[in-house]
Order: structure tokens, then C-alpha cells, then sequence
């Protein structure tokens, strides 16, 4: 492998990027990029590791540790530095959510845990709700001193685990409570740990046993430290007090270079516990310095400067964005749409979309309708009347089993397994071919170097394959005949070997979540389908409308973005002035790259809370049409 000497390194799959960029790439120690939307972070940290790997800066066996918030970003980025650099560089690219990595941290080390916060081996994944967390906080203060019950009232049930568990570091071994907090942590705890029961844990405890598990065994932090010299976070703006203080824990003191991506403006996720200083903080504890970008890659000259007028809403002083992307739509490029009933939205919206796609040749894949909660909701009452114009809605939230359908689809046992089945309904699929033979010979624990051993596992998988041809082709899709089809696919590529093979399923229940998952979409994929491939493409949603909440939108892009729900009941939690409110509309907007849309209903609900948005709409010249 020939090195490049870090002067003479080019950027990889694009022209350039811009010169602030390339400052931060090649700064030899922590750095906070802040840029907008579209201006290109995740593809900065893509050339970032690329750059790092290629010049040996990142020399082997060190690696480069990439930490996202969603399974699909993290997927993203270790895609793009696959297609960018040679494979044997490529696979020294880690590339994990938070939670997946802290998880992998404790059940590697499980028995490193200090006996009183160890979790039982296996353990369950909890996502309490709101009620539970209010039931448990009424609970804790009936039973505390009366002199502590006071303070645990004043807690609230939204944010007490991610604030007040999250915050706080575990003692090695248990203590008495001293304080109100310390109490109802205690007793949260126990609740989790349950004595004589599988624990059940959420993502924040496994993320403060990961910390307390660095923390106890300064070995383990060692080999760490020494194994990621370089970390990236992705979405800086959302690390969360637990995330951020496992960061701390980790990597704090040492030689680790952290770079943190974000935007401020972005930040959504105040709710589930995000620090407002992220960037401070990593300014003040590891030295990063900081590097403001100012290209929008993403959205057209007249998007970006609307995107600009709420910006300022939420940061008076924030720069102007260059797009650098070109106009191709005539008329408006946004617009309110104001109806009168949900009947008469729908309608309008499906006949609209059939329309430009026919128009403009594009496909339903480039538009996306977005929806601040319940998308199962929107998606029943819109289904219908897209249905007449034949156009299916996807909703990519639709929660399935303990994951979702967005995070199911970029899962690689999932999309192993679908290759299979590309590969069994039709002859020619080369992309799947090549996805599943080079699978299959990694789980088979064999090299392309070793030529006769490879020529037998590929000439094992073709026999596999021609027979599951032949059957599929003599069986019709149904719930029963999926299932004996899954059966048989994941006996063949042996799950015992999945756990050897891939780190994120070696351990712990990551694995079942997403068999489960796969076989609840497949299953309901198959039901009615026509013919297998019909059934692939429902899995895949080929040819469907994405709908998918704003927090799941974040990172992604399309051609035209449909905002549905902008109303009160939709957005009941918004107060007027919260910057939170503001920004997740600046997020529904900005993955716009050609038309944003938002459509309100009188039937939906008012639009006293939400004003303040429309005005932002008014002041940035967007007008408002009856449909
Ligand atoms: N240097 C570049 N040259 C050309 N295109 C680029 C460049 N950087 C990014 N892009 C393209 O611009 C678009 C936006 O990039 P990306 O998704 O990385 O932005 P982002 O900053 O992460 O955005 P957001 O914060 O809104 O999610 C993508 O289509 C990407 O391929």
C-alpha cells in the first residue's frame, strides 16, 4: 500500500472542499467543526479518516473511532470511507453509535463491572415511558425522608434519567444516599439491576457502566486510548450530559485528537438530554479549536437564503451560507399549503406528487414527507388517497419489535439476508451477488488469497442458491412460506458465525432485536405480494414515498420535502420562544434540496403556537396558497 505524504492528499469521490475545511483537516489536534446544514460534515469526516488513514497519520494497527447518534449515520459514513479508500485501510474505520459502542464496552467486560452495579449476562434493553418514569418518581418520593421529598418532586419525568441519572458518575461500590437525587438514583438503579431478575437496562445505564467501567479498570481505558488516537462525533450538537461525560472519562488527559461535526441550530434533542455547551466544553477540555464552515452543498441559492431567516431566529449572529448547488425548479420553492379538511389535504398532496414525479421524471424516492410525531397516524389518514394516484407511503419510523424500520434496513445481517433473497427470486442481481458472496466468504472465515477454499464456498453458495431459486419460484409469497424461506437463509449463513464475525452482533442481544425485526417486515412484506420480488421491493420500499418523523430525517436529504402537521396539536409541546421548537423546523427545512412544502389543516388543529414559524415562513417571502 503506497502511502501519500500528507501535503500531496487530495480529496477523495468529490472536486474540493472548501478552505476552512481543509484547515480543519489536516489540524493536528482536537477541533470543533460548526457548519449548517448541507455543508457537507459527514462527507468532512469521511475525507477527514480517509486523509488520516491514506497518510499514515492513523498508522496501523491504530484505528479511527467514528461515534454518530443514529445506526444509519454511522452506516452512512462507513460506506462513503469504503468507497474512498482501499479496503485494507477501510476496515480500520470504526464506525459506531454511541449507544452500540458503550453497549459493546459493557457486555465485553461485564465481569470487570464493580459486583454491586454488575447487570446479569444476558440483560434486557428497557425504553421506559414517561408515565413509567412519573409512576417511579411519585413512587421514590412517598418513600424518602420527608426532608428530601421536596427536591425529588421538583423532578421532572421527561428528563430525569437523561439530566440527573446521566450526570451522575456511580461510586465504585454502593453508598447511602446523601441527597434527594442520590435517593431516587439509587432507587433507579434498582430498579434496572433487579436482584433475582434480568436486569433491565436502558441506554443511559449502559452508558454510565461503560463510564464507570473505564473509570475502575485503567487497563481497559489503556487499550482504548491506545488502539482510537483519533475520534470523531458526528452531530456534536446533541452529545448528551452522559455521552459527553463518558467522553471525558474515556479519552480526557490523554493523546486522543477528538474532532466533534455539528451545528448548533440543529440541536433537537434537548429533550432526551443534550448538553447547550457541547462545543464549549470541548473547546475548554480537550483544546479543540474551532473551525466554522460556510458552503451549503445541499440546497439551491433560494432555499439556502430562507434557511437563513430562521437561522438568524435561532442565532442572531449566525454567517451567511454560499450554496453551491443550482436552481432547478421555476416557480416557488417553498410554499404553505392551507386546507380546510384532512380529505381535501390528502387529495391535493397525492395528485401533486404524482404530478411533479411525471413531470419532472423523478422518482418517489426523491421526496419525503416529514411529520413531527405519530407518523403512523398520517400515514393512515394519507395511505388512501395516495393509494388512488398509485403512489405507497413507507413509513420509516414504524417502530418494529425494539428497532425501526429505518434502523432495520441499513442493518447488515438485514441487508446480507435481502441479498439472498434478491438472488433467489431472479437471475441477474450483481449488486446482491457481490454483497453476498463476499459475506459469505468472510463468514466463512476465508480470503480471496486462499483461491481454493474460495472457489468452494462460492461454488456451495451457487448450489444454495439454485435450489432456493427453484423453490421460490414454485412457491407464492405468504406469511408461512416467508418464514420457511428466513429459516432456511439464516440457517445456511449461520448465526453462530454472525456472532464470530461481526463485532456489533458478537455480544449481548443486538442480534435477536434485529431477527426479530427482519421477520416482522418480512413477513408483512410477503402477505399479499404478488411475486417475491414484489415482497423484496415492499421490504425495501422500491418505489415508495419515505414519511419518517423530524428526528429521523436528521443528516438525510431529498429533492422535495412535504411537511405535513404544521399545527398546534402536532407541535402541542412547542412553547413559543423555545429554540428546540425552532430548530427542528430549521432541520425539517433545510433536507430540502430543491422545494420545501408545508401543508396545515384546519382540521388538524390551530396555529397559535406555531405562529411564530409561520412568521419566520412570511418574513422569508413564502407564500401561503389555498388548496
Ligand atoms: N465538498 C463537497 N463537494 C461536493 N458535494 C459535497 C461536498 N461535501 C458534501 N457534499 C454533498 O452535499 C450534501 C450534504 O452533505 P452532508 O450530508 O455531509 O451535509 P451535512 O453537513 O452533514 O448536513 P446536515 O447537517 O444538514 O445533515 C451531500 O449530498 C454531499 O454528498
Amino acid at each position: 500500500m503506497r502511502l501519500v505524504r500528507p501535503e500531496d492528499w487530495r480529496a477523495r469521490g468529490i472536486d474540493d472542499l472548501e478552505p476552512a475545511a481543509w484547515n480543519a483537516l489536516r489540524h493536528g489536534g482536537s477541533a470543533c467543526v460548526v457548519a449548517g446544514p448541507g455543508a457537507g460534515k459527514t462527507e468532512f469526516l469521511a475525507q477527514r479518516a480517509v486523509y488520516l488513514l491514506e497518510t499514515a497519520i492513523c498508522r496501523a494497527p491504530h484505528r479511527v473511532l467514528a461515534i454518530s447518534f443514529k445506526t444509519d449515520a454511522a452506516s452512512n459514513l462507513a460506506k462513503r470511507v469504503r468507497q474512498r479508500c482501499p479496503p485494507e485501510l477501510a476496515e480500520r474505520f470504526v464506525s459506531l453509535t454511541f449507544d452500540s459502542f458503550t453497549k459493546s464496552l459493557v457486555d465485553r467486560f461485564l465481569n470487570a463491572i464493580a459486583t454491586d452495579w454488575r447487570p446479569t449476562r444476558p440483560y434486557d434493553i428497557a425504553f421506559p415511558k414517561t408515565w413509567q418514569v412519573e409512576e417511579f418518581l411519585t413512587l421514590s418520593r412517598l418513600k424518602a425522608p420527608q426532608h428530601w421529598q421536596a427536591d425529588i418532586a421538583a423532578f421532572s419525568a421527561t428528563d430525569f434519567e437523561s439530566r440527573v441519572v446521566g450526570s451522575y458518575r456511580l461510586p465504585m461500590v454502593l453508598q447511602q444516599p446523601q441527597n434527594a437525587a442520590e435517593f431516587a438514583i439509587a432507587r433507579w438503579w434498582a430498579t434496572q439491576l433487579r436482584p433475582g431478575h434480568p436486569s433491565s437496562l436502558t441506554f443511559v445505564s449502559i452508558n454510565r457502566l461503560a463510564e464507570l467501567l473505564l473509570r475502575a479498570n485503567p487497563h481497559i481505558r489503556r487499550a482504548l486510548v491506545a488502539t482510537y488516537p483519533f475520534v470523531f462525533v458526528d452531530e456534536f450538537q446533541d452529545t448528551t450530559y452522559a455521552q459527553y461525560d463518558f467522553l471525558l472519562s474515556a479519552f480526557f488527559g490523554g493523546q486522543t485528537i477528538i474532532t466533534g461535526v455539528g451545528d448548533d441550530k440543529q440541536r433537537i434533542m434537548v429533550f432526551a438530554g443534550a448538553r447547550r455547551d457541547a462545543f464549549q466544553r470541548l473547546q475548554a477540555d480537550f483544546g479543540a479549536e474551532r473551525f466554522p464552515l460556510l458552503f451549503n452543498f445541499r440546497s439551491s441559492p433560494d432555499l439556502v437564503a430562507i434557511q437563513h431567516v430562521v437561522a438568524r431566529a435561532l442565532d442572531p449572529d449566525a454567517a451567511p451560507t454560499v450554496a453551491q448547488a443550482a436552481r432547478q425548479v421555476d416557480g416557488d420553492v417553498a410554499q404553505v399549503w392551507c386546507s380546510q379538511t384532512k380529505a381535501a389535504e390528502a387529495a391535493y398532496l397525492a395528485q401533486w406528487l404524482a404530478n411533479d414525479m411525471s413531470t419532472r421524471g423523478r422518482s418517489p424516492r426523491d421526496y419525503a414527507l416529514l411529520v413531527k410525531q405519530k407518523s403512523d397516524d398520517y400515514e393512515r389518514e394519507l395511505a388512501g388517497a395516495f393509494a388512488t394516484r398509485g403512489l405507497r407511503i413507507r413509513n420509516e419510523s414504524h417502530a418494529l419489535g425494539k428497532t425501526s424500520l429505518q434502523d432495520l434496513l441499513c442493518d447488515d445481517v438485514c441487508r446480507l439476508a435481502i441479498a439472498m433473497f434478491r438472488l433467489g427470486s431472479t437471475r441477474r442481481a450483481p449488486a446482491a451477488w457481490q454483497l453476498a458472496s463476499s459475506s459469505v466468504l468472510t463468514l466463512r472465515a476465508t480470503t480471496c488469497d486462499d483461491e481454493t477454499t474460495a472457489a468452494k464456498v462460492e461454488a456451495d453458495l451457487t448450489v444454495f442458491l439454485t435450489t432456493l431459486r427453484t423453490d421460490m419460484a414454485a412457491t407464492a409469497p405468504s406469511r408461512n412460506s416467508a418464514a420457511d424461506f428466513a429459516k432456511r437463509i439464516f440457517e445456511y449463513l449461520d448465526l453462530a458465525a454472525i456472532g464470530r464475525t461481526y463485532t456489533e452482533y458478537g455480544v449481548g442481544d443486538h442480534l435477536a432485536i434485529i431477527l426479530e425485526a427482519f421477520c416482522l417486515h418480512f413477513f408483512a412484506s410477503a402477505d399479499g405480494a404478488a411475486d417475491w420480488t414484489a415482497c423484496l421491493d415492499a421490504f425495501e420500499g422500491v418505489n415508495q414515498i419515505p414519511m419518517m418523523t423530524v428526528h429521523k430525517s436528521k443528516g438525510l436529504e431529498y429533492d422535495t420535502i412535504v411537511f405535513v402537521g404544521l399545527d398546534d396539536r402536532a407541535w402541542w409541546a412547542h412553547v413559543p420562544g423555545d429554540p428546540e421548537g425552532v430548530a427542528a423546523f430549521f432541520v425539517a427545512l433545510s433536507r430540502a434540496k430543491q422545494r420545501a412544502i408545508f401543508a396545515f389543516c384546519q382540521q388538524r388543529g390551530g396555529r397559535n403556537n406555531v405562529a411564530e414559524l409561520y412568521e419566520l415562513l412570511t418574513d422569508a417571502g413564502v407564500p401561503e396558497i389555498a388548496i
